[in-house]
């Protein structure tokens, strides 16, 4: 799936970020690099505070790199646009708007019309399972169908990159596990090109077809971790991928590197 000979959908090149001053103020992220192809699922795990947000805030073009520079198919990639879409942890929905309304405001905002509107919407509900809900205001829903939302928010747009930072961390474990496998059969689908920060290794391992380890701040890439999206545990729901020896022996070798750097703090 993965061909390192073409030009990266997305590619963060000797990306350094300070907060504050260059030198007084905190060095988020250090000099790193990253490129991720057309179609490939790229998770980042690390340490709290290592510079994962930062990472991907850069990389959406909301933040400015003190250095280094964000390519899209090669080209600078210039200020945020449907394009990069991000997907946050907190939901960030507009509470007096319905789920249909929350889930057009973007296409609105880019003036496509009313009946392509209707369309996408409709397309969405349904690979979100959110058809019951399309009156529903936000207050209505729970965490999990908030996120659906959300995602169904930014699949909307048709982006061609999208980012997400911890976009399961305020659900409860079960949701999880059903939106992680929501996730997967989606990219399975559609192969969307996906930069995804987590703190769970095991999510990184079910979802990534590459993980990134960062080390402690100031981040730097410590290790890249290939995970073939086609060996079998790939496929399955996360229960049946957790108790495959391969599944098993990365999520160690990952928590090791990870646990080295939490210690090492
Ligand atoms: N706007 C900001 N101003 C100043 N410092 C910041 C800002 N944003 C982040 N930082 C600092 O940069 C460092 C990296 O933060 P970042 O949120 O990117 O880490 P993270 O790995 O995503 O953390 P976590 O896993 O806990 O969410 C931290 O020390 C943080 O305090």
């Amino acid at each position: 799936m993965q061909n390192q000979q073409s030009t990266p959908k997305l590619e963060l090149r000797n990306i350094t970020k300070w907060f504050g001053p260059k030198d007084t103020g905190v060095c988020a992220v250090d000099n790193c690099s990253l490129a991720v192809q057309k179609g490939e699922f790229i998770c980042v795990v690390g340490p709290s505070g290592c510079g994962k947000s930062t990472l991907m805030t850069v990389g959406a073009g909301l933040e400015q790199p003190t250095e280094g520079e964000i390519l899209v198919d090669g080209k600078p990639a210039g200020p945020p646009g449907p394009q990069r879409s991000v997907v946050f942890q907190k939901f960030a929905l507009f509470p007096s708007e319905t789920v249909a309304q929350n889930i057009k405001f973007g296409l609105q905002m880019c003036g496509v019309d009313a009946k392509e509107q209707e369309r996408r919407l409709v397309e969405q509900l349904k690979i979100m399972k959110l058809e019951q809900f399309r009156d529903a205001y936000p207050s209505e829903l729970s965490g999990g169908m908030q996120q659906r939302v959300a995602i169904a928010r930014s699949l909307v747009m048709q982006p061609e990159i999208l980012l997400m930072d911890e976009p399961f961390g305020a659900l409860d474990a079960q949701t999880r596990t059903i939106l992680q496998e929501e996730v997967q059969r989606l990219h399975r689908e559609h192969h969307y090109t996906v930069l995804f920060i987590t703190h769970s290794v095991e999510e990184a391992v079910y979802l990534g077809d590459r993980v990134i380890v960062m080390s402690r701040r100031p981040g730097r890439i410590k290790k890249e971790i290939s995970l073939p999206r086609d060996v079998v545990w790939k496929r399955g729901d996360i229960e049946v991928a957790a108790e495959h020896p391969d599944f098993i022996a990365a999520r160690r070798e990952i928590w090791a590197l990870v646990r080295e750097e939490i210690i090492a703090q």
